[in-house]
């Protein structure tokens, strides 16, 4: 690792040991002094041994810093007042870094030490040295506008927020306007049309996955409105909101969160926020003819997980546990759908959903341009060449069909429903289970939960798409029901006709809903289309271990 120029360098005495302590445009580091006589004289000084080794912290993961003042009851007037710490009564002067410690399943954390400077000239000028750096990561959100969903998940949202985020963002000087929201669309209603949106660096919500859609929802309109384009059309160029958006994780489900994040944790998230990260993520738009529907960033699944939510929404008073239930029942159901999907594939370039490639932080397939996304070729991957442009069309019999834009994974299944689908490529993973038996369908889901490939089944295809169309039999146009029926026999022929005029009998074909980011879409026919990086999150995707767990990083420029 290069080394970085030193801004300062002074010994002072961290948990009673003397370091060396130096701060570079990069990093803030301290390492303690051995002595050669092994006398420990600022322990005998400043108290008790607390920590040993070297220390190095990336600046931008430095979330505050403050001039320590301890204080204690003073036993003549009953008051609080400021005390030397030291035994001996010499003056005190000492500053406080707050920084984020990773600890396990990319969880982070904010720890806290404690530097004390011989006086406090040397302790003022490297409170300052901290805070000139810190204020040249533009990039950090200072005015955030929160939305809190106070019936989401389990219904913690309020207090989640109270206890653990307001003052990690209080500590961070982050200063919030506050929104606990009333009834459902709340606040995309308030996005859409009143919020003044210059005042702030991002929005936040607090909530599951459809606290966030509404978030998305209220977002991409306001921009759309403000740019003067119009979201009803299918084919228009969407423009990329400005804002970021964070989430702090309070609902059922939170696989958004996890996706980006990796973990379903408010501290995390909300350290996420405070140091100013950002993922740009694809967002679908889902049409019926010239008609905006929606959009997804997760799950568009019709058949299992649209017939799973639809009976879950009945259920809601159970929180969570609720998608368990209506799961297995809807597992028995096993109902399967007809219809006819056609879709225009991805490019080459970005990959394969069976080439094993996760998406991961700095991702490299995300971080190419739309433009260039052609440059690179797969071995495996559908030839660019023939199929480019050409709209590939699949008729039959379905359990799920289900289009993935992000891998989403969630705590619930960890590698998610399309464990190598990129959360900002410009595509989606589209998945088909084609009706089997139901111990077979059985194996596919279980699969979700561990490391087998839950797409290596005869009954199940998986495509990288930019688009896909879908259609439900029942309301296939008579031309294309006439072209099925000239494909099957003529006795086929003469039930079918039965059937499409006697809609209500028993043989007639059952139709499902769509789950879109766990909202009920009642279209059956759809169009959607992948805007690559339509919005952006405070988020980095989901880090490596290896990010933290190299000597280097640790050691970096002491
Ligand atoms: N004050 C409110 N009262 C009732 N419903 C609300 C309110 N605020 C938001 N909502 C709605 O509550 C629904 C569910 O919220 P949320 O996504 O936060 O939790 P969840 O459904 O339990 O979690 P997940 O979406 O992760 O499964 C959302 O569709 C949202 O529109
Ligand atoms: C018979 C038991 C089978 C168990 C199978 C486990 C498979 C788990 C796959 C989980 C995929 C989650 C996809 C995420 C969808 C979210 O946008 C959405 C909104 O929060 N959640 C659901 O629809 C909630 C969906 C919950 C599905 C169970
Ligand atoms: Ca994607």
């Amino acid at each position: 690792m290069e080394k970085q120029p030193r801004l300062l360098c002074s010994q002072l005495s961290v948990g009673g040991r003397v370091c060396d302590v130096t701060l570079s445009s990069s990093f803030l580091s301290w390492r303690e002094v051995v002595d050669s006589s092994k006398k420990r004289t600022a322990a005998n000084v400043y108290g008790p041994l607390k920590a040993a080794g070297s220390h190095c912290v990336p600046v931008c993961e430095i979330i505050a810093i403050q001039e320590t003042e301890e204080d204690c009851p003073s036993t003549n007037v009953g008051k609080w007042q400021k005390v030397p710490q030291n035994p001996a009564g010499s003056n005190q002067h000492a500053f406080t870094v707050s920084y984020v410690e990773r600890t396990l399943k990319h969880r982070w954390r904010c720890s806290e030490v404690t530097l004390h400077c011989p006086d406090r000239k040397l302790c003022l000028q490297w409170v300052q040295a901290i805070r000139e750096q810190l204020a040249l990561l533009t990039i950090r959100p200072k005015r955030l506008l929160v939305y809190i969903n106070p019936h989401g998940g389990k219904q913690r949202g309020k207090r989640i927020y109270e206890q653990k985020v307001a003052p990690i963002f209080s500590r961070a000087s982050i200063t919030t306007d506050v929104i606990v929201t009333e009834r459902a669309n709340h606040a995309r209603d308030h996005l859409k049309t009143e919020a003044d949106l210059k005042k702030y660096d991002g929005v936040v919500c607090v909530g599951g996955d459809g606290m966030f859609s509404e978030i998305m929802h209220g977002l991409i309109s306001r921009t759309q409105c403000d740019s003067g384009v119009d979201q009803s059309c299918a084919d228009e160029t969407l423009i990329p909101c400005g804002l970021r958006i964070g989430i702090i994780p309070a609902g059922s489900t939170d696989c958004i969160c996890y996706a980006t994040v990796g973990c379903n944790d408010p501290v995390t998230s909300a350290l996420h926020i405070v140091v100013g990260d950002s993922q740009p993520l694809d967002v679908c738009s889902v049409h019926q003819n010239n008609a905006f529907l929606r959009y997804s960033v997760s799950l568009l699944g019709y058949g299992f997980y649209g017939d799973v939510l639809m009976d879950s929404e009945r259920k809601r008073w159970m929180g969570p546990a609720r998608y368990d239930i209506s799961g297995v029942k809807t597992f028995l159901s096993h109902r399967y759908y007809e219809g006819t999907i056609s879709f225009l594939p991805a490019d080459g370039s970005v990959g394969t959903p069976r080439d094993k490639i996760q998406c991961r932080s700095g991702c490299n397939i995300c971080q190419l341009p739309s433009a260039d996304k052609a440059v690179y070729k797969v071995e495996d991957s559908i030839s660019e060449t023939e199929n480019k442009d050409v709209w590939q069309v699949i008729r039959g019999k379905f359990l799920a069909i289900n289009a993935a834009c992000m891998s989403c994974a969630c705590p619930r299944s960890p590698k998610g429903l399309s464990p190598s689908a990129h959360l900002a490529d410009g595509t989606a993973d589209l998945i088909l289970v084609r009706k089997c038996s139901r111990l077979d369908f059985l194996r596919h889901l279980l699969r979700h939960t561990n490391k087998n490939d839950q797409f290596d089944h005869p009954f199940v295809e998986v495509y990288r798409v930019r688009q896909f169309r879908f259609t439900p039999r029942y309301q296939e146009t008579d031309s294309e029901l006439d072209l099925r029926e000239a494909e099957g026999s003529s006795s086929k022929h003469f039930f079918t006709q039965i059937c499409r005029e006697h809609q209500a009998c028993s043989c007639a074909p059952t139709h499902s809903s769509w789950n879109c980011d766990g909202e009920i879409l009642p279209h059956g026919a759809i169009q959607v289309r992948v805007h690559c990086q339509l919005i952006k999150l405070f988020a980095r995707g989901i880090e490596e271990q290896s990010v933290f767990e190299d000597p280097s990083y640790a050691l970096c420029a002491i």
